[in-house]
């Protein structure tokens, strides 16, 4: 597409200059700018809309009960975990055990981070995808031809010791609110890997610890140092929401994201060809296979393609945790889930190949996992 306004050449000089949506809704605009706009056949369309309103009921997300899979329904449970994630990529899990303080402050705290002004949010711009802290906008603005509306905060969040210095202090509350919030949604995390390979019938070995509690020896290997990076995102309202996207079709990278979603509607999935709105459901995570899970589970599990939809009304903030191994782990298929009558689907693969897909790339549907088939 072409660009005609000031920040319209790909020089990182007007990259940087590039503010971003929320500020460019501060100068108060009228009209969705032109590298905004999607094509006609990628935008949210009202045909999809009636469809998914018309079928809502049908088209819930699974939601699994965190406290009963610690129960004695956990085969049960383990059942509906293995069809929502063979079917959908996608479940939303209630009684978790993470407080409804914890998720009120961190909703607030993103919050306010965006409604500073710009001059503090823009310390934190950078076009180095590694960095520990990046503040940008749209999906990648070094690569993307049409932007997105929207704009995020990444952190990464393992090796804290190395990171938390480089994070915003402001507000102040900042750094706590999001520790704790890591800290819990990371051992979230940790308890779903547990159910599951158990649900997909890996052999688990286990043992206990200086508690007495038991410990699945995979998981706590692979995945207690693993990869966490939190995205903030943050979906301004939009004058035109039907010409543009907060985030285009997308699958995710690691084994699994954890998602926070305040009350306003926006993540839509695609199912059996249609584009399906989650609808948020108070004090829940939406959690969805990534693709290395679905590379781990040699398939089995589908890392789904999901976007964001953006309105005229409210702006919507969302908290996406990505999980995987520790950056330097490949991840293959796990040999437990290979034999004749299933062989091997993909290659091995480790995040520096992402990482260079992801710089020299532009966001293009489920394009990574593509290029790690067999
Ligand atoms: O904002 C959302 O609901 C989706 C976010 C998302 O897909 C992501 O950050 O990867
Ligand atoms: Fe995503």
């Amino acid at each position: 597409m072409e660009m005609k306004d000031e920040d319209s050449s790909s020089s990182s000089k007007s990259i940087i200059r590039n503010k971003g949506v929320k500020h460019l809704c501060e100068t108060g605009i009228a009209n969705v700018p032109n590298r905004y706009i999607f094509p006609a056949p990628q935008r949210n369309n009202e045909e999809d809309q009636v469809v998914s309103n018309l079928s809502g009921l049908n088209l819930k997300l699974p939601i699994i009960d965190f406290a009963e899979l610690q129960g004695p329904n956990r085969l049960q449970v383990l059942d509906s975990l293995a069809k929502a994630c063979e079917n959908y990529g996608f479940f939303q899990v209630i009684n978790h055990g993470i407080s409804n303080d914890t998720i009120g402050n961190m909703i607030d705290v993103s919050r306010r981070f965006f409604q500073q002004p710009m001059e503090e949010r823009s310390k934190f711009m950078t076009t180095d995808v590694r960095a520990p802290v990046r503040y940008g906008t749209s999906f990648n603005q070094s690569t993307d031809s049409i932007f997105c509306w929207r704009d995020f905060l990444k952190l990464v969040c393992h090796s804290m010791e190395d990171s938390l210095p480089h994070w915003p202090t402001s507000p102040s509350d900042f750094r706590d609110s999001i520790c704790e919030y890591a800290k819990e949604n990371k051992f979230l995390f940790l308890k779903i890997m547990e159910a599951i390979t158990e649900s997909l019938g890996i052999v688990l070995k286990t043992t206990r610890n200086d508690n007495d509690d038991i410990i699945n020896d995979f998981v706590t290997k692979e995945f207690e140092n693993g990869s966490h990076v939190m995205v903030i995102n943050c979906y301004p309202s939009c004058p035109q929401p039907k010409l543009t996207l907060g985030m285009p079709p997308h699958s995710d990278y690691g084994f699994l994201t954890v998602l926070l979603q305040d009350e306003v509607e926006g993540l839509q999935i695609q199912h059996e060809g249609q584009w399906i709105t989650v609808e948020p459901i108070p004090n829940s995570f939406v959690v969805n296979v990534g693709d290395h899970l679905e590379i781990f589970s040699n398939g089995r599990y589908k890392s789904v393609l999901h976007r964001a939809i953006v309105n005229s009304k409210k702006s919507r903030t969302s908290v996406a945790s990505l999980h995987s191994m520790p950056f330097i782990n490949m991840v293959r298929p796990s040999p437990e889930l290979i034999n004749e009558k299933n062989p091997r689907r993909y290659l091995d693969t480790d995040f520096a190949t992402f990482l260079d897909f992801l710089s020299s790339s532009e966001l293009k549907e489920k394009n990574f996992l593509d290029s790690r088939k067999c």
